[in-house]
Parts: C-alpha cells; sequence; structure tokens
C-alpha cells in the first residue's frame, strides 16, 4: 500500500524527504551498512537536498546515484548530477558522500551501458537500490521514463537510453520499471498544482503514466496540498 503524506507546502514537503532520507542514512551507517541512494533531478528535489545536506554529519557510507540524467555535460546547469553536486556534495558538512555521474553524454546508448555495469558491478545483477526517490513530470514522467515512450517499457536492463524525450534535452538515460519497484523504499515527491493531474492518475494506478505502474513498490508519495488537495 502506497502512504499519502501531504502537507502545506513545499518546504513541508522537502523538509518530511530530507528526514526520511536522513533517518534511513543514520540507521544504516548504525548497522554498519553501505547504502545506495538514487534521487531524483530536476527542481522540485532542490531544497529537500539542501536540507538533507545541512542536517547531515557524516556520508562515508554513501553511495548517490542518478535516477535519471539528461545527456548533456557535466557542467550544464541541466544536468541532475550537477544539482546533487551543489545541493549536497558541495554543502556537505564532512567528507562529501560518493556521487555515481553518467559517462558517455554524447552517446545515450553507450551511457546507459556504462551506468547499468556500474550498479551491476555494485549491487548485482538483480540491482536493490536501498532508496530511491522520484521526481513527477507534468506529463506523467517519472525519473526518464514519459508517458508512451518506448524505454518506459524497458525491462531487461537496469538502465535505458531514452533518445527523444518529450521534454528537452531530449537524451538522457534511466533507471528501469523493474529496478525502481525492486527497491527497498521508493518515494515520490511532487509539489505544485500542476502536478494535480499526474498526481491523481498515480495513485490511481493510471498504467498510462509510468509510475502508475510501480504498484506496490511505491511505498510513499510526499506532496503539498496543492498536488493533492485530499
Ligand atoms: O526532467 C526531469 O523532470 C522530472 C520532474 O522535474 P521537476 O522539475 O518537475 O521537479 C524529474 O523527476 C527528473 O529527474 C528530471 O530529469
Amino acid at each position: 500500500m502506497t502512504v499519502i503524506t501531504a502537507l502545506p507546502d513545499a518546504e513541508a514537503a522537502c523538509r518530511r524527504v530530507a528526514n526520511l532520507l536522513a533517518s534511513y542514512i543514520a540507521d544504516a551507517r548504525q548497522l554498519g551498512n553501505q547504502v545506495n541512494v538514487a534521487l531524483a533531478g530536476g527542481s522540485t528535489p532542490r531544497r529537500a537536498y539542501q536540507l538533507l545536506a545541512d542536517m547531515e554529519g557524516s556520508w562515508d557510507h554513501v553511495h548517490l546515484w542518478l535516477g535519471d540524467e539528461r545527456c548533456v555535460p557535466d557542467d550544464d546547469p541541466e544536468s541532475n548530477a550537477l544539482m546533487v553536486e551543489e545541493e549536497i556534495c558541495k554543502r556537505a558538512r564532512a567528507t562529501p558522500p560518493v556521487l555515481h555521474r553518467i559517462s558517455h553524454y554524447d552517446r545515450p546508448d553507450d551511457a546507459a551501458w556504462a551506468y547499468g555495469m556500474e550498479i551491476i558491478e555494485a549491487m548485482g545483477p538483480e540491482p536493490v537500490f536501498d532508496f530511491v526517490l522520484l521526481g513527477l513530470g507534468e506529463d506523467g514522467h517519472t525519473a526518464s521514463l514519459f508517458p508512451g515512450h518506448p524505454a518506459a517499457a524497458a525491462e531487461v536492463a537496469p538502465v535505458v537510453a531514452v533518445r527523444g524525450a518529450p521534454k528537452p534535452p531530449p537524451d538522457r538515460i534511466s533507471l528501469t520499471l523493474p529496478v525502481l519497484r525492486r527497491a527497498k523504499k521508493t518515494i515520490l515527491l511532487a509539489a505544485g498544482d500542476e502536478k494535480r493531474e499526474p498526481l491523481d492518475r498515480v495513485l490511481a494506478g493510471d498504467e498510462g503514466v509510468p509510475p502508475g505502474r510501480l504498484g506496490a513498490g511505491l511505498d510513499e508519495v510526499v506532496c503539498d496540498v496543492a498536488a493533492h488537495p485530499g
């Protein structure tokens, strides 16, 4: 069952996400475990990452991955990794976490293959992330899995190349739905009234939007009341 946590505003939703991540990271630290976290890009989670960086004291055991990446140079403002680097790694109060960036941004197939191999080397042939944070596009995409795009149907590899994405930039890579479903904890963050319609579809299990196909693999939706008036 998916828990829905609807909070007064985006700031409160981001704080909830930061708290969830911080407590997951702290539990793993106590158990002496490495923790593999896949993060959302885009604009909504930026504040959650700032709050997390300000509250977290130790990142030694944390590996950050990208749930999806835009195929752009490392220093391009559209790069999801650049956002994570700025808001978490550069703000970290201790040695920063390991951030796994993509390579071959100019060749999406090679980028997807290499990132998939890196994930398999770290987590085995059927990779299980400890924590996945997903976003939600106005068109109902999550990570870089867009409604009706063939990449959203990819099942075999952990990572798929996405060409011709309807939202720029057109070339991307994305974790595939089976990997998102298998994660130990998967949270979706959505804020703003422009996310209301796609979020309704996700919560109704509408398979026309990729996150609507996560089923029981989606543990919690954290949103503001603009996205989910209830
Ligand atoms: O392009 C992307 O969009 C989604 C949603 O982003 P937002 O700006 O509406 O929060 C994001 O989850 C994804 O990681 C990103 O590449």
